[in-house]
């Protein structure tokens, strides 16, 4: 489905003006190879300035690569980047071009501008708008949602007009937990019921997880490890971060409630529970399990947001950094 082949990206130095310091070159692709096969849901996931984004700008035909080739469905995007638009579906980080259109308009137009035929536009536009739950938000302009919002509404344009690829680049920024499900559930229903292949770019690795078939770990412009999650997990620290924020008081009558009220209480210190806050160190079955808890039954009532964090992934990038000559062994790209 898509192919990577010795991809280098370097963003040229520049020189500071008025004052302001002088900026280095960055090599932001180091020689990138990657396959992402039909069908799959394919995660990217590294930390701040690992160059994900600088490498699904160059797989969507957006940012042309120093060297190094991209094949889309056999087509060569360095030498025909135009032809992008009709092979995939992007999501950039920030997507200002819709701003000024309604929610559902957002979803017909771009669903138009894929070829689709007015009624076929707005089928899809109408199904996606309620899948995601955008229907009370589908008469408003993006520019006056919130971010989370503005966000989902953006994923519901990304996903019209049936591309063969979807490239999201942190699809669930900034949304709260009901948000990002719809998120992952379109995702997942996608691949499944019509085979669209997902490159997806993603902090969240545990959240992602039930979607993901295999990861790939940027560092630098590399590829450091990738694998199926389960085999990653395997390379992972062996605990993630879930904060929990109550809106109201936590149910501590359900007993998985009040066991992790006690295991949050009895965390290290920069963990516990401040105020309506809890965090918890977990293994990542744990997690999963604490997250089946809140989010269903009395206790999502009382639950204002949660987050899995990512510490724990930060932790690996760094482990995997601070022994690299292991991590290379564990490439399985
Ligand atoms: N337009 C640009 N000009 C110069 N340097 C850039 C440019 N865009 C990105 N960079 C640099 O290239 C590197 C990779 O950036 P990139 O945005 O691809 O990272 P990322 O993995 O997507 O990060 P994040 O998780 O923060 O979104 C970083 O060091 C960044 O500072």
């Amino acid at each position: 489905m898509c192919t990577v082949r010795g991809l280098v990206k370097t963003y040229p130095a520049a020189r500071g003006r008025r004052g302001a310091p002088a900026t280095p070159a960055v090599r932001a692709s180091d020689g990138i190879d990657l396959d992402v096969v039909r069908g799959e849901v394919f995660g990217l996931l590294g930390p701040n300035g690992a160059g994900k984004s600088t490498l699904v700008r160059q797989l969507t035909g957006l940012l042309r690569p120093d060297e190094g080739r991209v094949r889309v469905l056999g087509h060569d995007l360095v030498r025909h980047p135009e032809r992008a638009a009709r092979l995939l579906g992007y999501l950039g980080q920030d997507s200002t071009a819709l701003d000024e259109l309604t929610v559902s308009l957002a979803a017909e137009t771009t669903a138009r501008l894929r070829g689709l035929d007015t009624r076929a536009a707005r089928a899809e536009r109408d199904a996606v708008i309620e899948e995601l739950g955008l229907g009370e938000l589908a008469g408003r302009p993006l520019k006056k949602l919130s971010g989370g919002q503005r966000r989902l509404a953006c994923v519901a344009a990304a996903l019209v007009g049936e591309r063969p690829l979807l490239v999201l680049d942190e699809p669930t920024t900034g949304m709260d937990p009901v948000a990002r499900r719809a998120v992952w559930a379109a995702v997942d229903r996608r691949r499944a019921e019509r085979g669209v292949t997902v490159l997806l770019v993603t902090h969240n690795v545990i959240e992602a997880e039930t979607v993901l078939d295999r990861v790939a770990v940027l560092d630098r412009g590399r590829v450091i490890a990738c694998d199926t999650p389960t085999g990653l997990k395997a390379l992972v620290a062996d605990e993630v971060r879930l904060e929990l924020v109550w809106r109201a008081e936590p149910p501590l009558d359900v007993p998985e409630v009040a066991d992790l009220r006690k295991a949050a209480e009895a965390a290290r210190s920069a963990d516990g529970v401040t105020g309506r806050r809890w965090t918890l160190r977990l293994p990542p079955e744990a997690a999963r399990a604490a997250i089946a808890t809140v989010t269903g039954g009395p206790a999502f009532a009382a639950l204002d947001d949660f987050t899995l964090a990512t510490p724990s992934l930060e932790d690996v990038y760094i482990a995997l950094g601070g022994r690299a000559e292991g991590a290379e062994g564990l490439v399985k790209a």
